[in-house]
């Protein structure tokens, strides 16, 4: 290991960009707050305000996983599809394996300039999570209970809201609903005998409701599904504590995009639709496994610099305002006192760190999709 190296993978480093990010975080959510007032007299600019005040926070996560970690992210796609993608609106369906599947998900939504707009069907709990959930409420982004009964008209209406949004985006839906688990899986597979559906070998089976409230509430205003498959060389098994660490991983994304005329409209049509793209998406994974490769070309996308010139940006207005306050405490206090508040200061962020990244962690996921269990 070099002394770069070395020194990214020390635990002050973390620490260092978990201030940054919250610091940066909090300030991002104080100007989502002041555009509440524009909201009133133009809709589209606050929209517009709120992309481009969401993308300060989510490229910190491009930045960090393109220049920090220096993870490459490979493309296969069908190269005539490609001046399409971010020139168009799109429904995501996403396989979801891994923790940092999100932090990938924001690096191509970042190369193709729909970072800031970006949306995703996602859980309720994750609205409680500090910065982030703020700037997913400006950004409209829809939130669910996963209880349908529950969810049903408020996904519905919030999915109608995004009709005119003034910003090219791609909605993101992870259908299998859940983190995968061998748990979750053989439970999942128990479902589909009981429906008379084949076995898949590397995903749940997928959750078809949600699928068909978007397509059928966003048809007209999206022109596409991209059936998305991600994985990692190497058999790797990626972590936000890997990338804070600053370890190097390569991502593989498989992206085919298919027509939005060409879903079914009908729910039960519709649903067995989405059920052969997941049979045919396990297949891709196997093709993955086995040969180290999807089909198709590689379409090569660059990391772009945005993201770190912003980083470095918060990095200057975060941490100088720390280091002010270190430099005078030392001036001032005694040592006894200064080392005992650093020393809480260092523990209280530490923790408060450690649970942000909890909510990543596969191992502390929900126990949806296991019988009998809680959602959060
Ligand atoms: C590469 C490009 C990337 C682009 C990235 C773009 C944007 C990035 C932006 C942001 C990134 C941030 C990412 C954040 C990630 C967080 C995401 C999440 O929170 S995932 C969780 C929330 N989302 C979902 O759940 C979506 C999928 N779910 C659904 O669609 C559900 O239908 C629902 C709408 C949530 C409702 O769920 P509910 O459980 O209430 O109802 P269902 O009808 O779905 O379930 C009952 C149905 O399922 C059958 N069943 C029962 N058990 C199981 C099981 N274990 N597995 C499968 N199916 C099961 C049951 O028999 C019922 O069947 P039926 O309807 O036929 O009777
Ligand atoms: C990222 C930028 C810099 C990092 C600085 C360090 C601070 C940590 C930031 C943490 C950000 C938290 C974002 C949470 C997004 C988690 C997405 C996710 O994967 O959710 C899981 C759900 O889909 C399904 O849940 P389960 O049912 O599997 O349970």
């Amino acid at each position: 290991m070099g002394l770069v190296e070395w020194l990214k993978s020390q635990v002050v480093c973390s620490l260092l960009i978990g201030y940054v990010f919250l610091g940066s975080g909090l300030l991002v959510n104080l100007l989502q707050l002041c555009t509440l007032p524009v909201w009133w007299f133009n809709k589209q600019l606050a929209r517009t305000i709120n992309c481009r005040l969401a993308y300060c926070i989510s490229s910190q996560g491009v930045a960090l996983l393109d220049w920090w970690s220096g993870t490459k992210c490979t493309l296969y796609t069908d190269p005539k599809m490609f001046p399409l993608y971010g020139a168009e609106n799109a429904i995501v369906v996403l396989n979801h394996n891994f923790e940092i599947d999100f932090v990938c998900g924001w690096s191509f939504c970042e190369r193709f300039g729909v970072l800031g707009s970006s949306k995703v069907l996602v859980k309720k709990e994750l609205a409680y999570v500090p910065v982030i959930g703020l700037m997913w409420y400006f950004l409209e982004i829809v939130f669910c209970k996963r209880k349908w009964e529950e969810d049903r008209i408020k996904v519905r209406q919030s999915l109608q809201n995004l009709r005119d949004y003034p910003e090219n985006f791609w909605f993101l839906l992870f259908c299998e609903g859940t983190r995968f688990t061998p748990e979750k899986h053989r439970i999942s597979m128990e479902v589909a005998d009981k429906k008379g559906l084949p076995h898949l070998k590397h995903h749940l089976l997928p959750r078809t409701k949600g699928f068909w409230v978007t397509v059928q509430n966003l048809r007209g205003s999206v022109a596409a599904v991209y059936d998305a498959t991600l994985n990692f060389r190497n058999n790797e098994t990626p972590t936000l504590l890997g990338l804070l660490r600053g370890k190097k991983y390569h991502a593989d994304l498989y992206v085919r995009r298919i027509p939005l005329e060409s879903i079914p409209e009908g729910e039960a049509e519709c649903a067995a639709w989405l059920h052969k793209l997941y049979q045919e998406k396990d297949g891709f994974q196997e093709q993955y496994i086995q040969t180290g490769r999807y089909p198709g070309p590689i379409v090569n996308i660059q990391r772009r610099p945005g993201p770190l010139l912003i980083w470095l940006c918060w990095w200057a207005l975060v941490l100088y305002p720390l280091g002010v306050v270190l430099v005078s405490m030392l001036n001032s206090g005694s040592t006894v006192t200064i080392l005992a508040s650093v020393a809480i200061c260092s523990a209280a962020s530490y923790l408060f760190f450690r649970w942000m990244i909890g909510k990543t962690e596969i191992s502390k996921s929900s126990g949806y999709g296991i019988k009998g269990e809680k959602n959060s």
